[in-house]
């Protein structure tokens, strides 16, 4: 097929549309029977640990920072049966507490407008109701009252974050139930903060740096449908939906854009203090320095070129793995280094396979597939990617929705070494025939517990069951991400060789202690004026809003402009040319404040974000450690202010608790209360309890710990069926 099928095009304006995906799917987590293996302690100095505590700490509630208090640093971990630890020097120490009884406890979001109009006052038609605006004052009575109510959904797997399935699915399935475009009430156009209009659906000016209006160009396809996935459609064009024309701008070629970089931050050397188990048979020592991965002198030039002197810990563990042969799940913290950690790695391997230049043809066979759950996300990769492989002959190449399919294939035939993608639009691809699997030797799934919960699980397996692709035993499968829920690792054996290495870097709960957390006791409609009042203590500082609807990101973007702080959004109701110019503009600080849905908040690595604000709190305590993790990064420190919804937010207060408390952040008082108020036995509202961000769940398959984090045996864990009785 050439390239011209692909252009033809017929413009027209249209409305974005998107239809939620609404995945009915469940999960089997049946334990996958791989062996567990401590990997052996290789030296000497012993951390401390929480030998001691108590059932509320055990069970996730900590009384305050006292009780949560388990610095690394400063808490020797007294040793246990359990397992080895190591800090990032290469220490080892000894801690694993059993039995946690944290739950897992994943609530259902959906991105439900109409719930959140609902419960929150939030207009439908885009307005706030502001009847009442008196503050929902925080008694934790109130809080009390609310029990674990509020959201459903329960222990349904990653049905939350509905927005990642709108990123890929919406736009396939456009037109289908008209537009669903929010309305920009009473504000058809107003100004930010340096007078750039911030515009509803007319969208005919292009304010600079504001929030521009909708007026997308799409084309209308004639459908070439050689294999469909089922959640595609209307993104290829290839079924009634439009097609998308967006191409995006080609990254700077110089090389000092392909290697800007920001500095790494105070905290930078204390990495090196991080608890790091690594679990799994034979595991590879750990490396300390660059020169000991013993890279290609050009993989090394880029790697100084780029600005990176020292390891951080994911790097120290999972480069040696990696460069053994050997299948992965890496958890460590946010901006941690993780995407490194496996680029490095892989292009070393194919720089020592002899990799030859792919040239141009009309089907590509990729060494290698990255996939992340957003656009924005893999776009970055595919960058760090470039970085890294700069002046080898490996070519990296990205493709995600949101834009022209031409111009994905375009990029593909030219060569492709790595395929960065998003899953629907790489299952376009390959339903195309521009991408042959029989090469691929390396798989990875960056946000893995993302890319394997309900939203885009279904995908994954079918990539992994496509015609060519390699087995797991084929295929070296790489899984990283901050969050590692024990019922998505369990997903993790059908595309992981039962050998497997489990990296966990970190405290419990996995939130960067170099970012300061505050919640504050906020009610719905108090919201509004709490923000004002701290964008205007922050002035200019980088400063990130979310909000749980894409409506409200609309909404309150609009009501922002109208308070004349320069602000722009990014939410997947925008079209992918408008996320684009709305991160841009934020990078570059022209918009200071970036109001976004959870459709940001992974991944995003953008220098100098001082602040993250929750004007909504998310519905998992994963998501809040993901969003909270877009400030304080490679060393550097963040603010995190969360607004705290006595009437909506009760079910956080736990897990909270101790997320806080692990970061040695302070716990108020009234948070201690509601979350006391709120606790259920055997229930935490958090997969957490353990000194680790994460553990290797397959400990829990051998007979010697027949716990999982709530406390149950496997078979006594609440089945997803049953959510709607968990409200
Ligand atoms: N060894 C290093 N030295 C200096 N900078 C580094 C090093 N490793 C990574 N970085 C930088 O740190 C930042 C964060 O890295 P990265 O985005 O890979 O974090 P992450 O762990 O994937 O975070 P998240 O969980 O949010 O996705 C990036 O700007 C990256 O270039």
């Amino acid at each position: 097929m050439g390239d011209e099928d692909w252009e033809a095009e017929i413009i027209k304006p249209h409305m974005s549309s998107y239809v939620p995906v609404f995945e009915k799917e469940r999960y089997s987590s049946g334990a996958n029977g791989d062996t567990f293996n401590r990997t052996p302690a290789s030296s000497s100095e012993m951390d401390d640990g929480p030998s001691g505590r108590d059932h509320f700490m055990r069970s996730g509630f900590a009384s305050g920072r006292s009780l949560g208090n388990r610095d690394a640093d400063s808490s020797p971990v007294a040793p246990s049966k359990s397992s080895i630890l190591y800090t990032s020097k290469g220490f080892s120490n000894n801690k694993f507490e059993e039995g946690d009884s944290s739950g897992f406890w994943r609530q259902s979001s959906n991105d439900c407008e109409d719930n959140q109009t609902r419960n929150r006052g939030f207009s439908k038609r885009g307005g706030y109701q502001d009847g009442n605006d008196s503050e929902a004052s925080g008694s934790s009575r109130r809080g009390g009252r609310g029990g674990f109510r509020g959201r459903r959904g329960g222990f349904g797997l990653g049905s939350s974050n509905s927005e990642y399935e709108q990123d890929e699915g919406m736009q396939r399935a456009g037109g289908l139930f008209g537009s669903r475009r929010p309305t920009l009430s009473g504000a058809e156009q107003c100004v930010t903060g340096n007078g750039d209009t911030y515009q509803s659906r007319s969208g005919s000016g292009s304010g600079r740096g504001g929030y521009k209006g909708l007026n997308e160009e799409v084309i209308t396809g004639s459908g070439k449908n050689s294999w469909k996935s089922e959640a595609e459609g209307g993104e290829s064009g290839d079924t009634q939906g439009p097609k998308v024309t967006y191409i995006p701008p080609p990254p700077p070629e110089d090389e000092d854009s392909i290697f800007a970089h920001y500095q790494t931050g105070i905290n930078f050397d204390k990495y090196d203090t991080i608890l790091v188990e690594v679990s799994g048979h034979d595991a590879p020592p750990a490396i300390l320095t660059f020169e000991e991965a013993n890279l290609c002198q050009t993989l090394n030039n880029n790697i100084a070129k780029a600005g990176y002197t020292k390891l951080t810990p994911v790097q120290k563990y999972s480069i040696p793995i990696i460069l053994a042969g050997r299948d992965l799940m890496a958890c460590a913290q946010t901006g941690s280094g993780k995407t490194a950690a496996f680029l490095l790695p892989i292009l070393a391997h194919m720089m020592r396979d002899g990799i030859t230049a792919s040239r141009f043809k009309d089907l590509q066979e990729p060494e290698c597939i990255i996939v992340a759950p957003t656009r924005e996300l893999i776009n970055q990769i595919y960058l760090e990617a470039r970085k890294f492989s700069f002046g080898t002959c490996v070519r990296a190449v990205v493709i995600y929705g949101g834009t022209q399919l031409g111009h994905s294939i375009r990029q593909i035939v030219q060569g492709c070494n790595i395929l960065c993608a998003t899953p629907g639009r790489l299952m376009d691809i390959i339903g195309k025939e521009k991408i042959g699997l029989r090469q691929v030797k390396y798989l990875v799934l960056d946000e893995a517990d993302r890319m394997m919960d309900m939203g885009f699980g279904p995908e994954m397996r079918k990539l992994i069951s496509c015609p060519g692709m390699p087995s797991k035993e084929q295929r070296q499968t790489l899984m990283f991400s901050a969050t590692f829920p024990e019922e998505i690792q369990k997903l993790a054996g059908e595309f992981l060789k039962s050998d497997y290495l489990f990296v966990a870097v970190g405290q419990v709960g996995g939130a960067c202690r170099d970012v300061q957390q505050t919640i504050l006791q906020v009610g719905q409609y108090s919201k509004r004026e709490k923000l004002v009042e701290i964008l205007r203590n922050i002035g200019d500082e980088r400063t990130m809003v979310f909000v749980e609807t894409k409506k409200k990101a609309d909404f309150i973007a609009t009501f922002l402009c109208q308070e004349k702080i320069s602000t722009t959004s990014i939410h997947g109701d925008r079209e992918q040319r408008e996320r684009e110019q709305a991160l841009g503009d934020f990078r570059c600080g022209k918009c200071p404040v970036l109001v976004a849905t959870s459709v940001a908040a992974r991944g995003l690595d953008i220098e100098n974000v001082q602040h993250v604000i929750n004007f909504d709190l998310p519905s998992t305590i994963d998501e809040y450690v993901h969003r909270i993790g877009r400030t304080g990064r490679c060393g550097n420190t963040g603010r995190a202010i969360s607004f705290f919804d006595p009437e909506s937010d009760n079910h956080l207060a736990q897990p909270l608790v101790k997320v806080l408390s692990d970061a040695q952040q302070d716990v108020p008082a009234w948070l201690e209360e509601i979350a006391f108020s709120t606790y259920v036995p055997g229930f935490s509202g958090s997969a957490r309890g353990n000194v680790f961000a994460s553990v290797d769940t397959r400990k829990n398959y051998q007979g010697k710990n027949t716990l999982n984090t709530a406390g149950f045996s496997s078979s006594q864990a609440p089945n997803p069926v049953d959510d709607e009785s968990w409200d």
